[in-house]
């Protein structure tokens, strides 16, 4: 299979996603001791609108887990830490600051039951005054805002949607009134306070002192709300992390008054106590065996920070010439921003266990940006730079084995759980597409993966499943383009097929027409456009020639009319009902794609020249036949070219004149 010339034309519009992280990774700590000061000048500022809106959101609409908001911050957390392990492993600067300002990676919970307080202090990379600014008081993603801009105010219906996003560090105002962040920055000696009641604005401000953090790294501190108040209690924190956070890759410590069995005093004594509360393993690397259905749903929601189950998962274990685990997961739903252009998900790559980056593009292909999940290699250095990535023949083996095992398990499931299977087609489908238009080696998979709508199925079906339906002397496999369902399904274009019983498929996505014009075959069969000049050679008969040939004064009449706004006029063999239609060559695109090319702003189009095809069989053409006088012919070629173009989606240039003409032919016939 080759791509057609007319590809180069196009600027595929597909998103591209950039990549959005610096690299991350870790380092080593213990948490800094706070208390309230202040030394440096206490600026105030607002909100950008859109915190300002999620905010609101997140205190209205988001009572249904206001637990998610420890998951969240230790997500923050265990994101900073995987940045600043990825520095001191790559960057001199930081390599030189281990033991002396950046601490061992660690995160901790520090909980004061009779003040209502909480501390969530991580030894990660930190932030510094411009950072806190910008991280913390506005929301750079645009897949964020938009979403912020669908919200209907159904609180039901937006928490759903805002459980696909992960709500971050604002939910922290779901359980507190007042939120204090203390930051130091990896290779920075100033400690900066940020402060909110998750209203209008924030304060911040130099701290030092005791209120100064020792090491980098970030220590949050909550003021519980009533809301919140039934978190400041040991038990319920440990039991939130196990369920959210306990696969996260680095120890979670919980210091808090633990209540004992004094045997001797025969009472409950509480002792201030610090303990481990996380797993702390990379769980990808278990077996299969040893792990439930329930820890892979836990590690999907901690590494994707929402609260739905995903669809499916595949985990393997490569041994033999590269040793490697992928854990991959199908979220149940598409992400709201997975068409924007800063859509960030994507697999998560670490080396033996140490985080290195989460860059889908080098990981996975483009169009399976919404699988999420995990590659962890054994055979790449851990200092490895995105730049040797790009090339690193251990990652292109492991990326190219990747997608075919991501596609091969697809196919399983589209085989033997349909329905299951109906569900992802529901969301993904139009990703797979974008496939077929730079996945050459996997074409032929994913074609068998896509579902078509068709003119014979009610809902979808394969490519396979239309094989089998062909008639015995079905040259090709056909399909359509360049419309709304409907106007596909009624174009004139479809007649023939209907007439001889031959299933077209339906493609109305946006995408199809580019993509599609890159696949010719599947298997051995041929797929075709329908609305290709050279379609029509399958569709002739005996009766072709002769026909042609005693319409041809017409069609030389219908020419010189027209003249160079149609390439040229011919008989048409794949009309049944309609008088004409337009066709164009198999390098150019169809009429109504030019124009969404130009919507696009792609310039230097060739000029529209379509092929006319006039149907010698329509009694219109009949008559014409019988009486060709130049007055009839003239607006009647004109007629027959413009209702063609409009039935094609077409705009026409000059409407006015089309009514006038109209409007004559009527009159002449009432
Ligand atoms: N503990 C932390 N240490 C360092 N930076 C942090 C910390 N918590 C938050 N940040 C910074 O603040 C930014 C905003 O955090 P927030 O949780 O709102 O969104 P996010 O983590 O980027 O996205 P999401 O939560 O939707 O995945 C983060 O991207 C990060 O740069």
């Amino acid at each position: 299979m080759s791509a057609k010339p007319y590809g180069r034309l196009l600027t595929l519009k597909l998103r591209i996603a950039p990549h959005s992280s610096d690299a991350t990774s870790t380092h080593l700590h213990l948490a800094p001791v706070l208390a309230i000061g202040n030394n440096g000048v206490m600026s105030k500022q607002q909100f950008q609108t859109e915190v300002s809106q999620l905010l609101q959101l997140i205190v209205h609409s988001l009572y249904s887990h206001p637990e998610i908001f420890l998951r969240e911050l230790i997500s923050n957390s265990s994101d900073a830490l995987d940045k600043l392990r990825h520095l001191s492993l790559t960057d001199d600067e930081y390599k030189a600051l281990v033991g002396n300002g950046i601490d061992s990676p660690r995160i901790d919970l520090e909980l004061d039951e009779a003040n209502k307080t909480l501390t969530v202090s991580d030894t990660g990379i930190g932030m510094n005054e411009e950072d806190l600014v910008s991280h913390l008081g506005t929301i750079a993603r645009s897949g964020t805002k938009n979403f912020l801009t669908q919200l209907s105010g159904d609180a039901r219906k937006d928490s759903n949607l805002i459980g696909q996003f992960g709500v971050g560090f604002y939910s922290a105002f779901m359980v507190a009134d007042k939120v204090e962040v203390f930051s130091r920055k990896a290779g920075d000696d100033k400690t900066f306070k940020w402060t909110s009641d998750g209203e209008t604005g924030f304060d911040i401000e130099e701290v030092s002192g005791a209120n100064a953090r020792k090491t980098a790294g970030t220590t949050i501190l909550i003021h519980f709300n009533d809301e919140g108040a039934q978190y400041a209690n040991g038990w319920r924190l440990q039991e939130i992390v196990r369920k959210y956070s306990n696969h996260i890759a680095f120890p979670i410590f919980l210091t808090y008054d633990k209540a004992d069995w004094d045997a001797e005093k025969k009472e409950s004594v509480k002792t201030r106590t610090t303990e481990q509360i996380n797993a702390a393993s990379a769980m990808w690397r278990r077996s299969k065996s040893e792990l439930s259905d329930d820890d892979y749903k836990e590690l999907y929601k901690s590494l994707t920070g929402g609260w739905e189950d995903p669809l499916f998962w595949f985990h393997t274990r490569a041994e033999g010439t590269l040793e490697y685990t992928t854990l991959f997961y199908i979220p149940a739903k598409a992400p709201l921003d997975l068409y924007q252009a800063d859509y960030k998900g994507g697999v998560k790559l670490y080396v033996k266990r140490v985080f290195i980056m989460d860059d889908s593009k080098d990981l996975l292909p483009q169009y399976l940006r919404f699988v999420r999940g995990i590659i962890d290699s054994e055979d790449l250095p851990l200092n490895v730079s995105r730049e040797i990535l790009q090339q690193n023949k251990v990652l292109t083996s492991i990326k190219t084995a990747s997608v075919k095992k991501i596609l091969s398990e697809l196919k399983t499931i589209a085989t033997n759980d349909p329905e299951k299977y109906s569900r992802f087609i529901a969301e993904y489908n139009r990703p797979l597409k974008e496939g077929l238009y730079g996945d050459y080696a996997n074409r032929e998979m994913l074609l068998d993966l896509i579902r078509f709508k068709s003119t014979k199925v009610e809902g979808l079906t394969s490519l396979a499943e239309v094989k089998e339906r062909m008639q015995p002397e079905q040259k090709a496999l056909y399909y359509i383009t360049g419309g709304s369902e409907s106007m596909l399904r009624n174009s004139p274009l479809l007649e023939i097929y209907k007439k001889k019983g031959i299933e077209v498929f339906i493609l109305d996505d946006d995408v199809d027409e580019i993509v599609f014009s890159t696949v010719t075959s599947y298997g051995d069969t041929d797929l075709k456009a329908v609305n290709k000049s050279s379609t029509s050679e399958d569709l002739k008969d005996d009766s072709t020639p002769e026909k042609a040939e005693e319409l041809q004064p017409l069609l030389d009449k219908i020419k010189a009319t027209i003249g160079a706004a149609v390439k040229e006029v011919r008989a048409s063999s794949r009309l049944a009902n309609s008088p004409s239609v337009i066709v164009s060559d198999e390098d150019e695109p169809s009429a109504r794609m030019r124009q969404m090319m130009q919507a696009m702003g792609q310039k230097n189009l060739p000029v529209l020249q379509p092929t006319l095809e006039i149907n010698p069989d329509h009694e219109i053409i009949r008559k014409l036949l019988a009486d060709p006088s130049n007055s009839k012919v003239e607006d009647a070629a004109w007629l027959l070219f413009d209702q063609a173009l409009i039935l094609e989606g077409v705009q026409l240039k000059d409407p006015a004149t089309f009514v006038q003409r109209l409007n004559r032919v009527l009159n002449q016939s009432i």
